[in-house]
């Protein structure tokens, strides 16, 4: 494609993405790439790179465009992303006008516009601290309180690109072994410094293509989520249930502590994500999990009331621990699905607390950041639920540094990985089970 035509489907894609706005931007992309096959891999890239790039930038290129009293088209947004990126004036008009795929020439006021922008800096400090920090102003404060004054650097480290982490499966190798076989295939993984079983890369690579993955040695997964299955501290002896299982990332690595053995239900709402699991469970050869999809009316739960000894609740959450990876998420998300969230979010963890035996354990977790979804959840549950109390994880799974934990809370600022929260519970042993 010539600079022109990438820059006509990047505008292109902005503008489906604008038809879409509570779909998420990735979603939005695989149905604009896979309706359009003839754009190859590397326009592909430069399409998408010239996209998120606008829309980590999104509040404060807005902000530079209602200065100007403009409206925010994607031919503006793409347009002046590229003049703060020190692109010209006259090499922008090249790109709209010139060549058969070109998006059509600048209009005068659009011109008159970009002329304006010229020289300017991305970041001005006129700005309001939402803007600067591309979040939306209900969020602000509720992040401050989780930061504090750490706010800018946290929030800029979320803004960074994800690395790639791989959890290693040890029920068919060792994480040496794991990494010498990527390396045939010329991916070069390091050790995670915190989870036993991580394997770390840079950026996106090309994984799902390799025997180590194709054969169940190596499964996608960030070193946040790996310690939330490690924290579980689930032996071969115990009955677990993954209560939101989903797709079944935690359920693998919960299934490879147990080594195989034991037994796992793995539930969720919906038939489609535990779907998704059946391939996964498959590969990685786990054999000691039963599904379960939660219905309404649904007798399962009840009979297995007070009968586990491990309960993870990896909650739906607001996803603001990812958005390293999902940039436009930062924007999407509003209050009302945040209130959405947290009524939710009780009402799952008194469900899941009933399954749990006398004595056994609970783990609360999210890939949040926000307190409302975290501490403040589980504050208001031990106040409901006064058989429960947080007490220390006896997981070897733990590396030293959060050895005996009762919550974590990490960050890619402080830890390298995905946002992620979780919680120790334990319920005490002499509860009558209803
Ligand atoms: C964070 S995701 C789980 C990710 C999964 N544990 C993993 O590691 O791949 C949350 C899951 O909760 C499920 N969910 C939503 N409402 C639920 C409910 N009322 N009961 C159980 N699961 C629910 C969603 O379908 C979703 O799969």
């Amino acid at each position: 494609m010539t600079p022109s035509a990438r820059f006509a489907a990047s505008i292109d894609l902005l503008t489906a993405m604008e038809a879409a706005p509570r779909k998420p931007a990735d979603a939005v992309a695989n149905s604009f790439f896979r309706e359009r096959r003839y754009i190859g891999g590397g326009d592909r890239r430069a399409v998408s790179g010239l996209v998120w790039d606008i829309m980590r930038a999104w509040r404060r290129l807005g902000w530079h465009l209602e200065q100007q009293k403009a409206v925010l088209s994607p031919r503006l947004l793409a347009a002046s992303s590229l003049i703060f990126k020190g692109v010209s004036t006259q090499e922008i008009a090249a790109l709209f006008a010139e060549g058969r795929f070109a998006p059509g020439a600048l209009t005068r006021p659009e011109q008159d516009i970009i002329k304006f922008l010229e020289g300017k800096t991305l970041l001005d400090e006129n700005m309001p601290q939402a803007v600067k920090l591309e979040l939306p102003d209900w969020l602000l404060p509720k992040l401050e309180e989780t930061f504090g004054d750490a706010l800018e650097e946290e929030l800029a480290a979320l803004s960074e690109p994800a690395t790639l982490d791989l959890r290693v499966n040890m029920l068919r190798t060792t994480r040496a072994e794991a990494q010498k076989a990527l390396a045939r295939e010329g991916l070069h993984a390091a050790a995670t410094p915190l989870s036993p079983w991580g394997l770390r890369l840079n950026g996106r690579q090309p994984v799902t293509s390799t025997s180590p993955f194709k054969e169940g040695i190596v499964e996608i997964q960030d070193e946040g989520s790996q310690l939330v299955a490690a924290i579980l501290g689930a032996t071969p002896q115990t009955r677990v249930l993954d209560y939101c299982a989903g797709a079944g990332g935690k359920t693998l690595a919960i299934a490879m502590m147990m080594e195989n053995k034991g037994h796992i239900a793995a539930c969720d709402v919906s038939e489609k994500r535990l779907e998704g699991a059946v391939k996964r469970l498959r590969r990685a050869g786990v054999h000691n999990v039963e599904q379960h999809l939660l219905q309404a009316g649904d007798k399962w739960a009840k009979r297995r009331s007070g009968s586990f000894d491990r309960v993870l609740v990896d909650a739906p959450c607001s996803g603001t621990g990812t958005w390293r990876r999902n940039p436009d998420a930062r924007l999407r998300t509003t209050q009302q699905d945040l209130d959405e969230l947290l009524v939710k979010q009780a009402e799952i963890l008194d469900r899941a607390a009933s399954l749990v035996k006398p004595g056994g354990k609970l783990v609360y977790a999210t890939c949040s950041i926000l307190n409302a979804e975290n501490t403040h959840q589980v504050e208001a549950f031990l106040a409901r639920r006064p058989e429960f109390k947080l007490v220390a994880s006896d997981s070897p799974a733990l590396p030293e540094s959060m050895k005996g934990v009762k919550m974590f809370s990490l960050t890619p600022k402080q830890n390298g990985t995905d946002g992620f929260f979780a919680a120790m519970l334990e319920r005490t042993a002499e509860t009558v089970t209803a």
